[in-house]
């Protein structure tokens, strides 16, 4: 397991590009037929990908469960939101078959045991993109296409940050224990997201940037307000945002990326935006 301690605000002012990209970034989730974990030390949320190809893959798949979270089985105190970001695929939770189409989400409650991932078509595989928090209590196993997605239209092309977030497991869609997730879509020509940026003291937040062409990448900024710094990001990687940092991105094209919160409240304005001209 890839696990990251987390370094302090203090430490990352004189961390190199590469030192920030080891601490922060996730690359290479989607490796035929395996899973790809990132454990963080940040609330102790768990970044996932699967691309099943040619078998049907285990969430558990190379993963030394009693070493890695105590328990028998990675959900028996943890739930865990799953988005499909490839071809159409098939997830199993405890006996029940769920197909996910591009972009459809699942989010699975803490209990249960057996999670396996499939494609419809190995040649044109089903990506997995999850993030899981730990759970205290069991809640109801939901799927959700991006129609049940709360919808809330941000900015405008004048800033090139018209986008559109679609909050899946959110309090006002559905139940869960501390995370929530969703998908924030930008208009064709748009290419910032979340500026002015924002920490939120009391949440911790993963990225995922997709629908980015291979010649194309994303400057996600990080770093607290005074202090920022960049990563390049390109199609498929994700970035680790410890409360304390911002987490924006300004693409050389419009793109897609998920965005999954976890820690102490779920209040989604619960933000103390840094004004625009307050960045250093
Ligand atoms: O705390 C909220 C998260 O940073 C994202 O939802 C922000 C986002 O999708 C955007 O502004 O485009
Ligand atoms: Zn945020």
């Amino acid at each position: 397991m890839d696990i990251r301690y987390s370094v302090n605000q203090k430490h990352f002012k004189r961390m190199t590009t590469e030192e920030v990209a080891e601490e922060f970034k996730i690359t290479n989730l989607y490796v035929a037929d395996t899973i790809q974990a990132v454990y963080s030390h940040v609330d102790r949320m768990v970044t996932f990908g699967c691309m099943p190809v040619s078998e049907t893959v285990p969430l558990d798949k190379g993963i030394e469960c009693m070493k890695t979270f105590g328990t028998d089985y990675i959900l028996e105190r943890r739930e865990i939101g799953i988005f499909n970001l490839g071809n159409t695929g098939t997830i199993v939770a405890d006996g029940v078959s769920y197909t996910l189409d591009f972009q459809d989400c699942l989010y699975i409650t803490r209990g249960t045991k057996e999670v396996t991932f499939q494609s419809a078509d190995g040649s044109n595989p089903a990506k997995f993109y999850m993030v899981s928090a730990p759970a205290h209590k069991s809640c109801k196993t939901t799927f959700l296409k991006i129609a049940d997605a709360k919808k809330v239209p941000l900015g405008d092309q004048e800033n090139c940050n018209k986008r559109v977030i679609n909050q899946f497991i959110h309090p006002d869609v559905l139940e869960t224990c501390q995370l929530s997730m969703g998908l924030t879509q930008l208009e064709p020509g748009n290419v910032w997201n979340t500026m002015p940026a924002h920490t939120h003291e009391r949440r911790m937040e993963i990225y995922t940037y997709f629908n980015l062409p291979e010649d194309q990448a994303v400057f996600h900024m990080m770093g607290e307000g005074d202090q920022t710094r960049h990563l390049m990001m390109h199609n498929g990687d994700a970035v680790i945002s410890p409360s304390w940092s911002i987490h924006a991105g300004c693409g050389t094209c419009a793109y897609t990326f998920i965005w999954a919160m976890g820690g102490e409240n779920q209040t989604f304005d619960d933000m103390d935006v840094i004004p625009i001209n307050e960045l250093r």
